[in-house]
């Protein structure tokens, strides 16, 4: 990236002044969609006049999917193969991972000012004096940031210490205006707790039926302003990310598995969104994580405590920042792994680094040497008093957590008949909005059917929800799906209309093969037109189930025996299996699933019984 002017630099650092584009870089770098912070928040001081760089304009397709694009080619390309070579160099060396997760808290407001944490609006219209560290502005702890934090703690097994404190973390980057990060280091607020995790988590399995991985601490932090990579190594900044209150969440580095790493991210991420501390997942940018790899051999004899829970002589780390999927952590796990195993055996020494990750590669890349704690020169932040956070309040968080994930599997798998595998899928889509929608659905089915069994539901319900409809987009990136659900659990397709859908489906009013045509025109209808219904395309298109009459199954039957004359002849000369064959035969023409099989069958013996007699 090219050097930000100095002049545009200085402005920002002493008069507050951003150009018009929102964006540190020279005018012509910065395009005007991305409009100018609030003037009204900074007493009007006047934005120089930007000109619109028209190579940028033509810029429409999102970086996400360029990337995608891009691992998809290298992967077709046949370049993305090299792991599996691997097996047996694994015998010789245990790998060891530690991960810190970035969840972004759900409240209204930032962690240290009034200023709305609303995502997705205009950029730089929700940025506060302290955001953007105008001199003389002062950090104000919004206190309700504590209440989805203690949760997310709390269900993630942890202690919560009475008093906690705020430190600043030095280190400059053009998304960080103060120059440092007010986190907590010396006493963060949730310290010792732990995950289980199980088999059907995902982890690896060689950690047998569970594992449980222990939890350093959690600490609450702020977020950086989020930078917009545009191609040409162009970036812009949005303040709007700046200061939003993020829990850090430090494991033991206790995983010795990249699946098993991967499903820890998961899990994580369901259970801060079961417990509403965090709304937002991986798929929205709510949730990033770094990783921690190192590898060391096995059975090596040497052993020294150190600061991680008493673990004995692990190798050297490095990390690998800002992972936004979970099959990211995986391959990027494994990428490092074989990277430090390799250059071990080659006599090399693993240096401490911060390394970098892209969707699709399959190599991670130096990006620094790993800051210490000496680099970033802690110090208590004299701004901010210390949090005390009373018994009370603990204790009325615990009693209130509601159910957490392990419990949702269980009762999605006991109560309402999913397997568990789609119980997972469900909790995990759309960060959680997908169980939510099916619950939906259930609910609005039960209300058309009160007595209906609930396993019977469920299962139906749920085999439509991830199968069929997940059929309907499933060539679509994950950003570009129309069927997107929010956490509640809405969608383009209405929960009510599936489950009138269903409820005809399972009362015959019509066949599955119809059930699915409607489905396909409510998802068309709700992207083009919108306003069908179930019913409205079923009495339109005259769609319902209309029964072969007794005329019609005796004609269709007649046929099938006049053009099967030799299977008849064999039938009447004792071989009773071929009347399966034209049974099959009656069902087969059947495009409307009009044809009932018991019934076809008794036409065809009674003709049969004729011929004999
Ligand atoms: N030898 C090791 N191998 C693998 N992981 C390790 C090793 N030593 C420590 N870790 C993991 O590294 C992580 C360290 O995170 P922590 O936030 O404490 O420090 P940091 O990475 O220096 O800080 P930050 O990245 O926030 O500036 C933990 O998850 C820990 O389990
Ligand atoms: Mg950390
Ligand atoms: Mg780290």
């Amino acid at each position: 990236m090219a050097r930000i002017a100095p002049s545009v630099l200085r402005r920002y650092l002493f008069g507050g002044q951003l150009p018009a584009g929102g964006c540190l870089r020279q005018p012509r770098y910065c395009r005007s969609a991305a409009p100018s912070l609030s003037t009204k928040r900074y007493h009007g001081t006047q934005a120089p006049d930007t000109s619109t760089d028209s190579a940028l304009s033509e810029t429409t397709i999102p970086f996400r999917k360029q990337l995608k694009d891009e691992a998809k080619k290298r992967k077709a390309e046949g370049t993305g193969k090299k792991s599996k070579q691997n097996n047996q160099k694994l015998e010789n060396w245990e790998l060891t991972v530690g991960i810190e997760i970035h969840a972004q808290l759900n409240t209204e407001r930032k962690l240290f000012s009034a200023a709305s944490s609303s995502i997705n609006d205009v950029p730089n219209s929700h940025v506060a004096f302290f955001d953007v560290a105008m001199p003389g502005s002062q950090p104000i702890f919004q206190k309700e940031t504590l209440i989805p934090a203690l949760r997310a703690a709390l269900a993630l097994n942890c202690e919560i210490q009475k008093t906690s404190r705020f430190d600043r973390k030095h280190y400059f980057h053009w998304d960080q205006p103060a120059g440092y990060q007010i986190t907590q280091y010396y006493e963060p607020f949730a310290r010792d707790g732990y995950i289980t995790l199980y088999a059907h988590d995902g982890i690896a399995a060689e950690d047998g039926d569970e594992v449980r991985i222990g939890i350093k601490q959690i600490q609450m932090e702020q977020d950086t302003a989020k930078t917009i990579s545009q191609p040409g190594d162009i970036h812009l900044l949005d303040f709007n990310r700046v200061g939003l209150p993020l829990i850090e969440i430090i494991t033991l580095p206790q995983i010795h598995h990249p699946s098993t790493a991967a499903a820890l991210v998961r899990k994580i991420q369901i259970i801060l969104n079961a417990v509403d501390a965090c709304v937002l997942g991986m798929q929205s940018g709510g949730l990033r994580a770094d990783v921690n790899v190192s590898v060391r051999r096995r059975n090596s004899s040497s052993s020294s405590p150190n600061s991680y829970g008493g673990v004995t002589n692990l190798g050297q780390r490095t990390e690998i920042k800002n992972l936004s999927s979970f099959k990211a952590v995986e391959d990027a796990i494994i990428a490092e792994r074989d990277r430090q195993i390799d250059l071990l055996e080659a006599g090399g020494v693993i240096e401490g680094e911060t390394r970098g990750w892209t969707i699709g590669s399959t190599e991670t890349k130096r990006l620094r040497g790993k800051e210490g704690e000496v680099d970033y020169r802690y110090m208590p932040d004299p701004d901010l008093a210390p949090v005390v956070i009373g018994d009370d309040l603990v204790s009325h968080l615990k009693n209130t957590l509601g159910i957490l994930p392990d419990q949702d599997i269980n009762i999605l798998v006991e109560d309402y008949g999913l397997t568990t595998k789609d119980a997972m899928s469900l909790l995990s889509l759309n960060d959680g909005g997908t169980a939510e929608y099916f619950r939906n659905v259930v609910e609005e089915y039960l209300f058309l059917s009160p007595e209906e069994d609930l396993e019977k539901v469920g299962k139906l319900c749920g085999n439509w929800v991830l199968h069929e409809m997940g059929g309907l987009t499933h060539d679509l990136a994950d950003e570009e799906n129309p069927l997107k659900m929010t956490s509640s659990g809405s969608c383009l397709i209405p929960a009510s209309e599936l489950a009138q859908l269903l409820h005809y489906l399972s009362t015959d009013k019509i066949t599955g093969r119809t059930a699915k045509k409607v489905l396909a025109e409510l998802f068309a209808s709700g992207l083009y037109t919108r306003g069908h219904t179930t019913n409205s395309v079923i009495y339109r298109e005259g769609w319902w189930f209309t029964p072969l009459s007794e005329l019609e199954y005796e004609g269709l039957a007649k046929e099938v025996l006049d053009a099967n004359g030799k299977v008849v002849d064999e039938i009447l000369a004792g071989k009773q299996g071929k009347v399966n064959f034209l049974v099959g035969q009656m069902m087969r023409g059947d495009q409307d699933g009009r044809v009932d099989a018991s019934k076809a069958r008794e036409r065809v013996m009674k003709l049969i019984d004729a011929l004999k007699g």
